[in-house]
């Protein structure tokens, strides 16, 4: 990303800072059971406020719906591959996979979707970075693990992907495979800096993913999937899902209108599916929608 702005504005200084958050550092244990929103978002954002960083690259899926005040997304950027990808050493895919088989996952999204293909699977928490997720897949501890095509993709490690599930039986988190750019709200030279990155038809299935994702009250800890798509006539149409964690029950629907209309479109999807079971599967968890 700092390559890609320096291209772009070859006048401009760019100097990277990393910095970690505590999704990052706390690894073992379960997102959902880590829990507070913002966990890889909160202290590069005080890091803004703080004047010590003029813009944070995040992945979209890890922000959370409200943004905290004085600070804004200001681009997010074209999907590198939404999917969710099946990566084994002996199975070509979920359906080859034995009965009973052991699958690694960090998401109860993943955990539910899987179950409700395959209620044999044996769905074990599997946290860490991709290269720990890889490394304990190539230790024997699990037949199969699942976790976003993007994070593969953007690694190197395309080649590990045996198979992107199809969409009929996983559905996304919110924002997988996109980028972020947020910086402070009334930067008008870091805004138009980044312009150049902002990708408008996912911008436009972002705000009705989060729109969704906003009234549902979710993050990625909770078994929620949704994706949309803006074709070239600026339509929009989203599939999305609320499942409990076994898989045992999924409401599912889709929703399609002008890009225009994102936003509502998004809301009303959600409210369509909380009324159809959703609410009574959050309420199960401890969310009240
Ligand atoms: N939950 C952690 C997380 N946040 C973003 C990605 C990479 C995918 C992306 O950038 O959308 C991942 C890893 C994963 O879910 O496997």
């Amino acid at each position: 990303m700092a390559e890609a702005i320096k291209k772009e504005h070859p006048s401009c200084c760019v100097e990277l800072h990393e910095l970690t958050t505590k999704g990052d550092r706390i690894l073992d244990a379960p997102l959902a059971k880590i829990g507070g929103k913002g966990l890889f978002t909160k202290e590069l954002e005080q890091a803004m406020l703080d004047d010590a960083v003029d813009l944070a690259v995040h992945s979209l899926k890890d922000m959370p719906t409200e943004v905290p005040d004085g600070l804004v997304i200001g681009a997010i950027t074209t999907r590198l591959d939404p999917g969710d990808a099946f990566v084994s050493a002996h199975y070509a895919a979920v359906e080859d996979l034995p009965v009973g088989a052991r699958v690694g996952t960090s998401s109860l999204r993943r955990r539910a979707q899987l179950l409700a293909v395959r209620p044999d699977l044996t769905i074990c928490d599997l946290r860490g970075n991709v290269n720990t997720r890889l490394a304990k897949l190539d230790a024997g501890e699990f037949d199969a693990i699942v976790l976003a095509a993007a994070g593969l993709k953007r690694l190197g490690f395309e080649r590990r992907i045996r198979t992107i599930l199809p969409r009929s039986v996983m559905l996304p988190a919110v924002g997988q495979g996109a980028l972020a750019i947020e910086c402070r709200a009334g930067d008008a030279a870091i805004l138009s800096a980044i312009e150049f990155l902002r990708d408008a038809g996912m911008t436009t299935a972002a705000q009705a993913e989060r729109a969704f994702l906003r009234r549902v009250e979710g993050g990625c800890q909770i078994p929620v999937g949704v994706y949309a798509e803006v074709d070239a006539n600026g339509q929009i149409s989203i599939d999305a899902m609320i499942a409990s964690v076994d898989g045992q029950r999924i409401c599912r629907s889709d929703a399609h209108g002008a890009g225009e209309q994102a936003e509502a479109l998004g809301t009303a999807l959600a409210e369509e599916l909380l009324d159809a079971g959703g609410r009574e599967i959050l309420k199960e968890i401890g969310i009240t929608a």
